[in-house]
């Protein structure tokens, strides 16, 4: 059947294609633009929600498919939440419908099964009492009804199942992780994506995580030991606007120095005036333990009390909150571990990182369960939380240094991913452009599985949006950018 579309050619890219969800997940048709003509092979079923993107906007418009009358009443509809004027008032000025989220308690649930646990599906699905229905895009990615609660479960809690949005697991899939890389995901917290990143390396490469909340970057590390991941993870509670450390391709630097257990103190050079008289170079890190002797109590003290000797000659930006026994980091000296913080860009290009992951802070306004939440909370606590003044003005900055850092520790050939659940252009394809301007060996690649997603395609070109109207998911836009030789 042959649509009418109301986007002109100067706003869809040719190859571009874009998804509209058809009843369920598996089951979504698509519209593929080659040359003027579109098709479709079922009839488009809602319009998107992005019915009044504001004109500096590319993103594509929701009037697709639609007639005059139909978007008449869709400007004029408003969300069955009595949301703040405030927030009616910014969705306005950013294009975006209210009845988005109203969408909120249709949206399934989405696990992820641990590999291997995959012979276990039918005991999982007892347990949860519901019956999953395997995501045929996504490899081990599963549906249920939204009202299934999974942290009380005996399968969540002996870590057999993840709770994950489907489309953060896109975002996952879309940097084409392969074995041996070294991987970094700067803004980590509270971990979803990093456990998926560790599944996918199993017992290959590296992964090191920053993020600037501890309590978030804490509940992390509590994700990575229950599900048994973390021996070749780094966490450092670090700005990801400025984090400097290079993946440790070659494993500890003073292997000689490698303690039998605990924390050695082979104390021989010294910082001078700014620490007193603290001599930091050969002490090195043990084996990482959870709980501790008095003994290793004792020792971890001193460590940090080194590491902290460290931050006063501003040697240190970051804390390193965990590390793994494969992660490089035992064995090496304190200041070694802390040393790269004046990075140069020829070593990056060549030791960066493989592939990097900048999930960006954002407003979370695409996060339609999250937001439908604040039913129950209240809509003064939305409203303050949303509203803060200082995230508000600055997000679209933040976004855009955490990705040239990103950018900056990405090494030449290298991927990197920029993904936030935002909804808006502002602090998507925005960020990206501004970002493409200034970084001339940043190529925008297209995201090769997205063929395959139930996305649209996004304002920029190869760019993806996820969307509870066309997905079926909650909100994200997913860049992939490839690192060129300067
Ligand atoms: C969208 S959440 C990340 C979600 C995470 N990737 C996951 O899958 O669970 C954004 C995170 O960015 C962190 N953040 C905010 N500013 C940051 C900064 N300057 N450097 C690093 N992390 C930052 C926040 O603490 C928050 O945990």
């Amino acid at each position: 059947m042959h649509l009418a579309l109301r986007f002109s050619t100067k706003q869809l890219m040719p190859g571009c294609v874009i998804h509209s969800r058809f009843n369920i997940l598996t089951s979504y048709s698509t519209v593929r633009f080659v040359g003027n003509n579109y098709r479709t092979t079922n009839t488009w079923r809602r319009s998107c929600f992005l019915s009044r993107q504001p004109a500096s906007g590319t993103v594509l418009s929701s009037t697709v498919g639609r007639t005059m009358d139909e978007d008449a009443e869709i400007d004029s509809k408003s969300s069955k939440f009595p949301f703040p004027q405030v927030f009616l008032d910014w969705l306005s000025q950013n294009g975006l419908d209210p009845a988005i989220y109203d969408a909120a308690n249709d949206l399934p649930r989405y696990i992820r099964l641990k590999p291997g646990t995959e012979e276990d599906i039918s005991s999982i699905e007892d347990d949860l009492g519901s019956e999953l229905s395997k995501l045929s895009w996504l490899p081990g990615f599963y549906s249920l009804p939204s009202e299934v609660q999974i942290a009380s479960s005996r399968s969540y809690q002996e870590g057999k199942i993840y709770g994950m949005d489907a489309a953060s697991g896109a975002a996952v899939a879309a940097l084409g992780i392969s074995p041996e890389d070294h991987v970094l995901d700067l803004c980590a917290a509270p971990g979803a994506k990093l456990c998926m990143l560790a599944d996918v390396l199993k017992d290959s490469g590296t992964l090191t995580a920053t993020d600037i909340s501890q309590h978030r970057l804490a509940a992390s590390r509590t994700m990575l030991i229950k599900y048994g991941l973390g021996s070749r993870c780094r966490l450092f509670l670090a700005d990801g606007t400025t984090f400097s450390l290079l993946p440790l391709r070659h494993g500890p630097k003073v292997e000689e120095d490698k303690p039998e257990a605990g924390i050695g103190e082979d104390i021989t050079r010294s910082y001078g005036k700014h620490t007193g008289s603290v001599y930091v170079n050969s002490l090195v890190y043990g084996e990482w333990k959870g709980t501790k002797t008095a003994k290793e109590k004792k020792a971890a003290k001193r460590l940090k009390y080194m590491e902290d000797a460290l931050d006063r000659v501003g040697g240190r930006e970051s804390e390193l909150m965990f590390y793994g026994k494969d992660s490089g980091i035992v064995g090496m000296k304190v200041v070694d571990v802390f040393r790269s913080s004046s990075l140069r860009e020829e070593e990056a290009a060549v030791d960066g990182y493989d592939k990097v992951l900048v999930d960006a802070e954002c407003t979370h306004d695409g996060s339609i369960k999250h937001i439908s939440k604040y039913e129950q909370w209240g809509w003064d606590t939305f409203e303050r939380r949303f509203f803060n003044a200082e995230r508000m003005t600055s997000i679209t900055s933040l976004q855009l240094q955490l990705l040239r850092n990103g950018f900056r520790l990405l090494k030449v050939g290298g991927t990197l991913i920029y993904s936030t659940c935002s909804l808006t252009v502002a602090q998507n394809e925005d960020v990206v452009r501004n970002f493409l301007r200034i970084e001339r060996n940043a190529e925008l690649r297209e995201i090769r599985d997205a063929k395959n997603w139930p996305c649209r395609s996004g304002g920029l070109p190869c760019t993806v949006r996820f969307d509870p109207i066309t997905s079926n998911t909650s909100g994200l836009f997913i860049a992939r950018i490839h690192k060129l030789s300067s």
